[in-house]
């Protein structure tokens, strides 16, 4: 661990940005053609009338010392992806490889051993710790499933890690009414960590937090990884939250990965329309622009059903650059700049793809706002209107003008003229062939994927007990204390419902647990502004 921490804090001294690229760090996790399907079943012999594919298809690797962040909406995959990586549930094909040990298949007594090496966070503080357990029970539960006896003895560990996720050994005895929600995540930290593992995935770690408390809960995840040499999966719906901690960022919609690179390039020069829309959404602190105008994209609509996700790119009903070839065929996660692969065919910041596919899919004009950041003042709406119209004006019948269109909204209007006209009238077979067949539904579904997920009665996606249900029976205290956050919890993961669209939080056992008011809990240390963690974390990553 302290060789890869000395060669990454090498690596950042030496070189910055750039060349610290982890490209070169030895790859720890390797997914590959990553699927995880849930069955849809009906009628009184259960037929499996179709699937839920929340991952549907995605490959990616994380180097060791490294952070991924996995952004994407609500109802993308991410946390299934997160369970299917770390086995607490089975994939449906695909590789999964840990250290070059295919570990796709393995049975649940197989995996024990790994359990120590890859180990979970999950996002709800409240859900993931047992209210009948002490503090000390719960974390040294990783210890007695595996067995382990530390040095100096399981109490003086606990201790240790206690004091090292900043809480006091003194907490030994409490229990976790007695804490708030980001003394509790600590508590969750502290025992992911308890094993030293290798991979730690942390599911929406903080966003069940205070912003203030985020920050510190984020700088501590931060400076374990530095400690410990950790290689962190952070999940999140929000870049804020990632894009502090991250080395490299995968964006996920609709089960797959639309675009993966190196932060730097993301943030710089976004190239996916998903990734440009997701990246817009977070308002950006800076005095020097106050005043200034700058476009925000606000997409229109849900997540579609990954029940019945949209032909070609999945993307396509909600992206104002579709043309047909995005209706049609669907783009190959391409790298189209080194340490950046992108899976589009119109992107961003880089050559067109299919130059020759300029007319807009109807849908697509509708498909987002450009609202003006100013839009928040009184003219908010006149804005967003006249930002609407602007949108046809980053057609992809012209490529170089988007980009113009995209720094200077307004001064397209004739552009925006010329190609609405055609678009329209292009447009139009578009139409004709309904578009809105496929849309609808989808913008119906949304990302009521939940919704349609869930049981009417007759049809519902198989519950899915993960492979490790040797422990399921494991109802109270035992299975409580080992939480999902440990892998070697098998009995979390199992215990967790996994309702459709449940996430990873759903801790089974403590689903009783009363929500303690966050009022009973010992203050939290200062809150940290946010800026704190953002100001901090640049550290060269
Ligand atoms: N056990 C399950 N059975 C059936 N469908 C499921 C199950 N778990 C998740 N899903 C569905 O898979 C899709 C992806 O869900 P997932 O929780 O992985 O998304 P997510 O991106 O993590 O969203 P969130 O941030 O809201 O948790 C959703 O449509 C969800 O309803």
């Amino acid at each position: 661990m302290s060789e890869t921490k000395k060669t990454d804090a090498a690596a950042k001294a030496v070189v910055p940005e750039q060349a610290s690229a982890p490209d070169e760090r030895e790859v720890l996790l390797k997914v590959e053609s990553l699927t995880k399907h849930f069955p849809i079943r009906k009628g009184i012999l259960r037929r499996q009338v179709g699937a839920v594919k929340a991952v549907d298809g995605i490959d990616f690797e994380v180097r060791r010392g490294e952070t991924l962040g996995v952004v994407g909406e609500s109802g993308c995959g991410k946390s299934t992806m997160g369970r299917v990586i770390t086995r607490l549930q089975d994939p449906t094909g695909g590789q999964i490889t840990f250290e070059g040990q295919d570990i796709t298949r393995l049975s649940t007594g197989e995996m024990r051993p790994l359990r120590r090496d890859i180990q979970m966070i999950f996002q709800d503080p409240y859900g993931s710790l047992n209210p009948r357990h002490t503090i000390g029970s719960i974390v040294s539960a990783p210890f007695r499933l595996q067995g382990v006896e530390p040095e100096g003895g399981v109490k003086k560990e606990v201790q240790r890690l206690l004091e090292l996720v900043g809480l006091s050994p003194e907490h030994y005895n409490r229990y976790p009414h007695e804490f708030s929600g980001g003394q509790r995540q600590r508590i969750g930290i502290a025992r992911a960590l308890a094993l030293k593992p290798k991979l730690v995935v942390a599911d929406e770690p903080v966003s069940a937090l205070d912003v203030s408390i985020q920050a510190q809960v984020v700088n501590l995840m931060d400076d374990l990884q530095e400690e410990l040499g950790l290689t962190y999966v952070i999940i999140a719906h929000d870049l804020s939250v990632v894009r502090h901690v991250s080395d490299r960022i995968a964006v996920m919609y609709l089960g797959k990965i639309v675009e993966l690179a190196d932060r730097k390039a993301l943030y710089e020069s976004p190239m996916h329309p998903y990734t440009k829309a997701l990246m817009s959404a977070v308002p950006v602190p800076d005095p020097q622009r106050r005043g200034q105008k700058s476009e925000r994209i606000l997409l229109r609509g849900d997540v579609p059903s990954p029940i019945a996700p949209p032909s070609g790119c999945r993307f396509h009903t909600r992206c104002w650059k579709a043309t047909q070839i995005c209706k049609t065929t669907e783009p190959p996660l391409l790298e189209l700049r080194p340490g950046q692969r992108v899976a589009c065919h119109h992107p961003e910041n880089f050559a067109d793809q299919a130059p020759q596919d300029t007319v807009l899919l109807s849908a697509a004009k509708e498909a987002s706002e450009l609202v003006p950041d100013t839009a928040t003042s009184a003219g908010a709406e006149e804005s967003g209107a006249q930002a609407t119209a602007e949108t046809g004006a980053a057609s992809p019948s012209a490529p170089d003008a988007k980009a113009t269109a995209d720094a200077k909204p307004e001064a397209d209007a004739k552009a925006e003229a010329d190609n609405g006209a055609k678009a329209k009238a292009d447009a139009k077979p578009e139409a004709d062939s309904k578009p809105e067949a496929d849309t609808k539904p989808e913008a119906d579904n949304g990302a009521k994927a939940k919704a349609d997920a869930e049981p009417e009665a007759t049809s519902e996606p198989e519950p899915e007990t993960s492979s490790e249900s040797e422990t399921g029976s494991e109802t109270s205290d035992e299975a409580g204390s080992a939480s999902e956050s440990e892998p070697e919890a098998e009995a979390a993961s199992e215990s967790e419902p996994e309702a459709p669209g449940g996430s990873a939080s759903g801790a089974g056992p403590e689903a009783g647990a009363p929500a303690e008011p966050e009022a009973e809990a010992p203050a939290e240390p200062a809150a940290e502004p946010a800026k704190q963690a953002k100001a901090k974390k640049p550290r060269g990553k």
